[in-house]
C-alpha cells in the first residue's frame, strides 16, 4: 500500500516518546483505534497511520534551557497511508504537518515519498545533467552571478551588467530575488536584451550563458507570463517558490510550454527552517519539496558566507537535491550567499563537482569590476578542479590573486 512516511524531531518527557508518537499517526489519520468494533477496524485499517520508529536521541542542554525544563529529544518516524491524501505536495504537507506544526515543539525534519507516490512529481526538467547539456559544460562546478544595483536602474544599466557577467565567463547570470516588475527595467525587455547580449557574447567567447529572468507577479500571471518569457527566448527563470508554495512551482515545472530551467530561491526560506524546536528541516524544506515539485537548481545559504547554515543542514540539503535514492532528474545545488572565491576550495570540497557557486558582491566587488569577479571565480574553479596548491595557482593568474588579497582565502580544513 502507497505510503508516504515523515520523520519529526520532538522535544518532550522521555516516557512520552512512544504515546506522542501513537497519538500522532491516529490523530492525524482514524482518530481513535483499539476501542473501534473490528469491524470498523477492518473497514479503517487501510487508512491507519502508523509509527514506523522512535528514536531517543542525545540530549540537547540549549533546548533544555529555551525550553525551561529537561526534555528527551527524540525522532518519531510516522507513516500515512496514501488513500488518506490526494496525490499532492499541499494535501501531504497538510496531513503530515498541518494541525501538527501547531502543536509544540515539533519539527517536521523528513519526507520519504515511496515509488507509487514519487511517480506522481515531475521533479525537474533538466536537472543537473540538462542544464550541463544546454551550456556545454561537464568537467567542473558552474559558475553564477547575481545583478546588484539594478532596483532604481533603467535598461541600460541592466545590458551593461549582464554584459560585463557574461563576458568574464559566469555560466549563469540571475536577477536578484528581489527584482520585480518595474517600469525602468520590465520583464520582456529584460528578457528581450539578455538575449541579445548573450549571443554577443557567445560569439565572442564561444561560450554560452544562462539568464535566470524573476518570474514574479501574481500566481494567476505566473503561467503565461513564463510562456511570454519562453517565447521571447528566456534560457531559464528565477523563481521565489517559497513566496508562492511548491504546488505552484510544479504548476511552473509541469507546463509543456514553460521548456526552461526553473531556478528556486530560499527568499522565506529562514522563517520556516531556522529554528531547532520547529518549523521544516532544510533538506526538506529546500531540498526534496523543491526537487520533487521540479526545481532544476535550488539556492541556499552557504556554510561560509553571509547568512551561514551550519554545515551540516546544508550538506544535508545538497543531499536531498542529489540523491539517487529518488528517482527523478537531480536538481543543482547552488550554495550562496557572501561567497568569493576565496571560498571555492571550500565550496569544492563540500559540493564537489555537480555543484553551482553563485556569488554577487564576490563578482561585482573585484577591483577589476564584474569581468574580472567572473574570471576569478573561473581561475579559482580550474585550480581546485586540477588539484593544484590554491595560493601558487594564484600567483600566476591575476584576477584571482587580486580576489584573495581583497577577500582572503579559506582553506580546506
Ligand atoms: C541565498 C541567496 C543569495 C542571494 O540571493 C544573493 O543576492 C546573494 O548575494 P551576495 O551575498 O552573493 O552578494
Ligand atoms: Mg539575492
Amino acid at each position: 500500500m502507497s505510503k508516504i512516511t515523515a520523520t519529526y524531531l520532538v522535544h518532550d518527557k522521555k516516557e512520552n516518546l512512544q504515546k506522542k508518537a501513537e497519538g500522532i499517526a491516529l490523530g492525524l489519520t482514524v482518530g481513535s483505534w483499539t476501542d473501534l468494533p473490528q469491524l470498523e477496524q477492518e473497514q479503517l485499517k487501510k487508512h491507519k497511520g502508523n509509527v514506523e520508529e522512535v528514536i531517543e536521541l542525545p540530549e540537547d542542554p540549549r533546548a533544555d534551557q529555551f525550553l525551561g525544563s529537561h526534555r528527551t529529544r527524540g525522532l518519531l518516524k510516522i507513516s500515512y497511508p496514501s488513500a488518506n491524501f490526494s496525490n499532492d505536495l499541499p494535501a501531504i504537507l497538510t496531513t503530515v504537518f498541518g494541525k501538527l506544526s501547531l502543536d509544540g515543539e515539533i519539527k517536521l525534519v523528513d519526507l520519504e515519498f515511496d515509488r507509487d507516490l514519487e511517480q506522481h512529481f515531475p521533479g525537474p526538467k533538466f536537472g543537473i545533467t540538462g542544464i550541463r547539456d544546454i551550456i556545454g559544460v561537464h568537467n567542473r562546478p558552474l559558475v553564477m552571478s547575481i545583478f546588484k544595483g539594478v532596483l532604481g536602474k533603467d535598461l541600460s544599466f541592466f545590458k551593461q551588467q549582464l554584459y560585463e557577467q557574461a563576458l568574464g565567463g559566469v555560466d549563469l547570470v540571475k536577477d536578484d530575488e528581489i527584482l520585480f516588475e518595474n517600469p525602468l527595467t520590465p520583464f520582456e525587455e529584460r528578457v528581450k536584451i539578455a538575449k541579445e547580449v548573450l549571443k554577443s557574447v557567445h560569439e565572442q567567447t564561444g561560450e554560452k550563458t544562462l539568464y535566470a529572468v524573476n518570474l514574479t507577479g501574481r500566481t494567476s500571471e505566473l503561467r503565461d507570463k513564463a510562456r511570454r518569457a519562453a517565447e521571447l527566448g528566456a534560457n531559464a527563470l528565477l523563481f521565489n517558490v517559497l513566496s508562492y508554495g511548491p504546488d505552484v512551482l510544479q504548476e511552473l515545472a509541469e507546463d509543456k510550454e514553460i521548456p526552461l530551467p526553473i531556478m528556486a530561491h530560499p527568499a522565506l526560506s529562514g522563517a520556516i527552517g531556522s529554528s531547532s524546536l520547529y518549523g521544516i528541516g532544510y533538506s526538506v524544506l529546500l531540498g526534496k519539496l523543491l526537487r520533487y515539485a521540479g526545481a532544476d537548481l535550488v539556492l541556499f545559504p552557504s556554510p561560509y558566507g553571509s547568512v551561514a547554515l551550519d554545515r551540516n543542514e546544508t550538506l544535508s540539503i545538497a543531499e536531498s537535491l542529489t540523491t539517487d535514492r529518488i528517482s527523478l532528474n537531480k536538481s543543482f545545488p547552488v550554495p550562496s550567499a557572501g561567497i568569493h572565491p576565496g571560498l571555492t576550495p571550500v565550496l569544492f570540497n563540500d559540493f564537489g563537482l555537480d555543484s553551482v557557486i553563485n556569488a554577487g558582491g564576490g563578482i561585482h566587488g573585484h577591483p577589476d569590476g564584474a569581468a574580472g569577479g567572473a574570471r576569478a571565480f573561473r581561475q579559482a574553479i580550474d585550480a581546485v578542479v586540477k588539484g593544484k596548491d590554491f595560493e601558487s595557482f594564484a600567483e600566476k593568474h591575476t584576477e584571482l590573486q587580486k580576489a584573495l588579497e581583497l577577500w582572503g582565502g579559506v582553506p580546506v580544513k
